[in-house]
């Protein structure tokens, strides 16, 4: 990471910003929806009065002595952080946080008979069975006769808007799916990326998964022509070890996404069946990593996660998340250079992502003050633009 004296670690503490408004209002309206959706007993109800009552009014407290992840905790910086504002710690930070008490407050990783319940599973289920969902896998139909280079530019795109998908985004940003997007791209070097994905390809591919649903089904339709065509000769699927951030996918999520496709007719079907047997013959892993749901940005990954990236051909990160901590969770002059940023990275790396944050690098300052110039703040956050970005170390 360069010294970054520029670029401050962004936090929740100023009213009427965007990260204030996730700790202040998101975080609540969340805990609602996650109440209202199962019949949790009086033990979960109380733990989620508190959990909203800390989030909003409270400090950061200690996790209790038996929980299986408290020396990882300690780590990432509970420890110093105990005592503080959830608003004053950085917004990274605090959002992970909120997570892994959410979990917590529902008893999925107590001893009972909630254990391993993802309180998030009746949104995701919902959003896999929306009629949109079929549309988007009948739309699959129209790509067989097209020449290579157009159905892998189409699943591109597909797996890339797909982080509109976002289910967190879509409980309090109301009425964002129904907002003509400007679909614009405001960064797009996926002729960089494709370079590193030839058709001879025989490297591997990670791809840092983020949402499940309508994002993970293109993720994964994405990895399934790359697979096919040659491009990777292995793919990885890093998926979360825990339910987070409301629809970021999980081991559950993939299987489900996979059935789903295989449940379908025509060409997504038949996506569905090479993913089936990429799985089958260890062409296609799915990887969990405690580091996945850590609230801290890549630089600090561990040494193995480090090596598994260093090996790769190109690892692509998806999402917004993703790339707050890909680049740094800070407010950086949008004209940063991406490379420059992710200049610790070990290995090729390319990000996905629509903008649902005020984190940006690479942008030109033409594109920048365009963007300004048209919408002041919101392109930063609205979810309607998108970016295909590419870094490669230096040599
Ligand atoms: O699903 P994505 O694309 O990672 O987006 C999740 C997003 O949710 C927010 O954290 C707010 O909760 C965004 O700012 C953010 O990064």
């Amino acid at each position: 990471m360069p010294d970054t004296p520029f670029a401050p670690v962004i936090l929740g503490n100023e009213p009427g910003s965007f990260p204030h408004s996730v700790l202040a209002e998101r975080h609540p309206a969340i805990i609602r929806q996650v109440r209202d959706a199962f019949p949790y007993g009086p033990g979960q109800h109380r733990a989620l009065d508190e959990l909203l009552e800390s989030c909003t009014e409270g400090t950061v407290e200690p996790l209790p002595a038996h929980a299986p992840d408290r020396d990882l905790w300690d780590a990432w910086g509970l420890t110093a952080h105990v005592g503080r504002s959830w608003y004053d710690v950085p917004w990274l930070w605090s959002e992970s946080w909120f997570y892994r008490r959410l979990l917590d407050a529902v008893g999925f990783f107590g001893p009972g008979a909630w254990r391993g319940i993802d309180p998030f599973r009746p949104f995701k289920h919902a959003e896999l069975d929306a009629p949109e969902t079929d549309a988007e896998l009948a739309a699959l139909d129209d790509l067989p006769g097209l020449p290579e280079e157009e159905r892998a530019r189409a699943l591109l795109h597909g797996s890339l808007w797909g982080n509109r998908a976002d289910l967190g985004f879509r409980l309090s940003a109301e009425g964002a799916e129904d907002r003509d997007p400007a679909r614009a791209l405001v960064a797009d070097e996926s002729d960089t990326l494709w370079s590193l994905l030839p058709p001879t390809g025989a490297g591997t591919l990670v791809l840092v998964a983020d949402n499940a649903g309508r994002e993970l089904v293109p993720d994964l339709l994405l990895l399934a022509h790359l697979l096919a065509e040659g491009r990777a000769a292995r793919a990885v699927l890093h998926v979360k070890p825990y339910p987070y951030y409301v629809s970021d996918a999980t081991t559950a999520d993939v299987v489900d996404a996979l059935r789903r496709l295989r449940a379908a007719s025509g060409a997504a079907a038949e996506y569905g069946r090479v993913l089936w047997s990429a799985l089958a013959d260890g062409r296609l892993t799915v990887r969990v990593h405690p580091f996945s749901c850590a609230p801290l940005p890549y630089p600090d990954m561990p040494d193995d996660l480090r090596a598994e990236f260093a090996a790769a051909t190109l690892t692509v990160f998806k999402g917004d998340l993703n790339y707050r901590r890909l680049v740094g969770d800070r407010l950086w002059p949008p004209t940063t250079p991406f490379a420059e940023a992710t200049g610790y990275f070990p290995g090729p790396v390319a990000a996905l992502r629509t903008l649902k944050s005020d984190v940006v690098t690479g942008l030109s300052a033409a594109t920048e003050a365009a963007l300004a110039a048209a919408e002041g703040r919101r392109w930063r956050t609205s979810g309607t633009h998108a970016l295909i970005q590419v870094a490669r170390p230096v040599t």
